[in-house]
């Protein structure tokens, strides 16, 4: 499975290397449907003039809860997140819940531009053949409640 999807989403102090990132790599981009929290996409569809980013709601407005509930139906196949190691976030618990449902579903993350780098210009980002582990959670969903 080749990857279609992507969400994008950096913290205030990190928007400006992401959307650069992003600039630098239009090419890889121009084939993917881009969903992005509310301010980063503005300033994505902005450099990148594309209108055809999925927009969600701004972060602490709950944006991050709407990308985690995509990934959780199956919609994202990669998530970039340059989040900000230096700047506590009103919304830190949104924050956390969406790096949680990312491992959960084992969908690649990136965390910052060397990460994003690497996964983007991976193979597997165009390989038909690659299938990455869809867990498997049945032993979860079927367990016995009193
Ligand atoms: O806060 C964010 C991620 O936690 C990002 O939200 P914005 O893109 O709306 O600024």
């Amino acid at each position: 499975m080749a990857v279609r999807s992507v969400a994008l989403v950096a913290h205030d102090n990190k928007k400006q290397e992401l959307v650069e990132w992003a600039d630098e790599n239009r090419a890889r981009f121009a084939p993917l449907r881009l969903y992005a929290t509310g301010t980063t996409g503005r300033l994505l569809s902005e450099r990148l003039a594309r209108d055809d980013i999925h927009k969600l709601l701004s972060g602490p407005l709950g944006g991050d809860q709407q990308i985690g509930a995509k990934i959780a139906e199956g919609e994202i196949d990669l998530l970039v997140f340059f989040w900000d190691p230096l700047e506590p976030q009103p919304h830190d618990p949104d924050i956390k819940a969406l790096l949680r449902i990312a491992a959960l579903w084992n969908i690649p993350v990136a965390c910052n531009r060397a990460s994003a780098e690497f996964i983007l210009s991976s193979p597997c980002m165009t390989d038909e053949q690659h299938q990455p582990v869809k867990p498997d959670f049945s032993d979860y969903t079927g367990r016995k409640v009193s």
